[in-house]
Order: C-alpha cells, then structure tokens, then sequence
C-alpha cells in the first residue's frame, strides 16, 4: 500500500505539490488525471523516492520510500522524460535493469521486443518517439516490480499500440498483485482501466474516488413534470447536483441510490421520466461544478 500523508514539495517559488494525502490500496489500478503542471510527475517521483518531500511522508509498505533501497527496489518509475544510456540498445538496457533489479525477467523482455517488432540490437537513439517509449514500457513491465508509476505512458504511442499495452498491463495486473499508478491529463484514456481516479489541481488532490462507486451513485435523469408542484417537490427532495430545462424536459444529475431516486420521482407521477447512464466525464463536470471548478477546458 502507498500512503502519501500530507506531502509538499516546492522548487524555489513554485509549489508543484501542495499538502496532497491520499492512499493507494494494493492491487488497485490508481488514476491520477490532471492538467499539464498540476503536480502528477513530482508526485510520482516522490512516491518512487527520487524527490524527497519538503513536508509531509510518503509511506510505501509501512516504510518512508526515500533513500530506502528494498522499498525502491519494488517500485519501477516509466518517466515522462525518458532515460536511455546514450547509444544504448534494448539489450543494453535490459543488462542494466537486470543489475538493478533481481525481479526482471530477461526472457519476457526478449519475447516483449519481438512481439513489438523492436530491433533489440539497434541504438535507442534512432528510434522514433514512440518505439522509445515502447523500450521503457517493455522495461517497465519486465521488472516485475509491485509498483509500477506510468507517466503519461499511452502519450505518443498509436491507437494500437495503446490498446495492446492496456491489455499487457490488465493481464499483468490480472496475473500477479501488481499496482501501478497512471499519471494523464486525458480522463478517457484512464476510464477504461483504472478503478479509483484522484484528481490533481495545482498540486493539491481536488477529489478522489472509487470509479464504480462514482458511477453507482450520481445518475442523469430526463423528465417531464406534470405540474410545477411536482417539480418544486422533486427538486427539494432529491440531491440535485446540476439542473436544466429546455422546453417541458428537465435534465437532472442527481446524487444518490437509483431506487430511492426512482421512488421519489414515481411518487409525483411524471409524464415521462427516464435515467440515462453518465459518462465518467460527465460525472467529473459534475462533481468539479460542485466544488466551484469548471474543469471541462482542461481535462478532457
Ligand atoms: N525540477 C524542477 N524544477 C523546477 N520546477 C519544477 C521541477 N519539476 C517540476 N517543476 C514545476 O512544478 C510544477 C508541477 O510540475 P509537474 O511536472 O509535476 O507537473 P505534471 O502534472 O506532471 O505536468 P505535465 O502533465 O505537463 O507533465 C510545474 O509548475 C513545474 O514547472
């Protein structure tokens, strides 16, 4: 488990990270969306113990990860920026992390650069971007690490190659208790595979939550009222998060359990009602309007 308690860091006048707490359960598939310098890279590289907090801790398996070689040792950090020896190949560094790592498994690297159709003898630096970014996944991967911190990882790769390393990465997940941690700007490419999303707001965690539970407890309802009466009534039982009206048809997100929600809607005897599933980000608009935040320019 990671736990991150009231963690700060500053580089000169800028505080990249302001007091973030939040905890990461093993075995769960943790989101961290926000915008380009909300904080997501420095908390990363804090959780893997290369930025030492400021303030506050970052616990990994009840240890502070900083300077704490066994606890590093479980953890493998896909930067953003990445890191190649200059004029290294993929054999080289696969000899270099097999060093650093006693988990890394030379065979699945072998098999993962084949099945990418990477030269495992050509220099690094004559790649393209993308075919970079595959190395330090395959990398990533093959350290078999318990940790594994993606730093906008599906950036720069094609739409293929995206959904080929999110089925690499489930079915890894899926195999042993692996927990990785997926840093992106982008909520939709962390919707289809992460389980708890924290969002990342000029360094400090707005919200946090559980997907499914997100889902399970704001619906979007589409109805019309058969008189005002009832509509003044639904609207002062129910936990309204957003509401419009075009013509008769109101559009309601609501915060609550689908039954007490249909119970209360059926007890004013609508023309029409119906409750239509929410997108996660519409669920996101939602729950960032509550706050105050319009986060619609900036995440999606
Ligand atoms: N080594 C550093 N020296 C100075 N400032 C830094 C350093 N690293 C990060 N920062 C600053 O800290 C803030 C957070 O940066 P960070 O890279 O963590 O954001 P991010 O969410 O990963 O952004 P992006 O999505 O653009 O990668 C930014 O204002 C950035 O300029």
């Amino acid at each position: 488990m990671i736990e991150a308690i009231a963690v700060s860091k500053s580089f000169d006048d800028i505080k990249a990270i302001d007091s973030v707490t939040a905890s990461i359960k093993e075995g769960s598939v943790y989101g961290l969306v926000g915008t380009n310098g909300a904080g997501k890279s420095t908390f990363l590289r804090m959780v893997c113990g290369i930025y030492k907090p400021d303030r506050g801790n970052v616990i990994v398996d009840n240890s502070e990860v900083y300077e704490n070689e066994s606890i590093k040792k479980q953890i493998f950090y896909i930067s953003d920026d990445q890191f190649f020896f200059s004029n290294a190949t993929p054999d080289d560094m696969k000899k270099y992390y097999q060093v650093m790592y006693d988990t890394f498994d030379g065979e699945r690297f072998d098999k993962l650069i084949k099945q990418f159709e990477l030269n495992p003898k050509r220099k690094i630096n004559t790649f393209s971007k993308g075919m970079k970014k595959q190395v330090s996944i395959i990398c990533g991967l093959c350290a078999t690490t318990k940790y594994l911190l993606c730093d906008e990882t599906f950036d720069g790769l094609d739409p293929v190659m995206r959904q080929a390393v999110k089925s690499i990465l489930i079915g890894e997940i899926m195999e042993r208790n692996m927990t990785p941690i997926i840093a992106s700007h982008s909520l939709r490419e962390l919707e289809d595979i992460c389980e708890h999303v924290g969002l990342l707001h000029k360094g400090g965690i707005l919200f946090s939550r559980d997907l499914d539970d997100m889902k399970l407890n704001i619906h979007k309802l589409q109805c019309v009222f058969a008189s005002e009466e009832s509509e003044k009534q639904v609207l002062s039982q129910l936990q309204v998060m957003h509401y419009d009206k075009k013509g008769s048809i109101c559009y309601l997100t609501v915060r609550g359990e689908l039954d007490q929600i249909s119970q209360c809607m059926e007890s004013v005897n609508p023309v029409f009602y119906e409750s239509v599933q929410l997108s996660l980000e519409e669920i996101f608009i939602s729950e960032t309007e509550v706050l105050g935040y319009d986060i619609k320019k900036l995440i999606f």
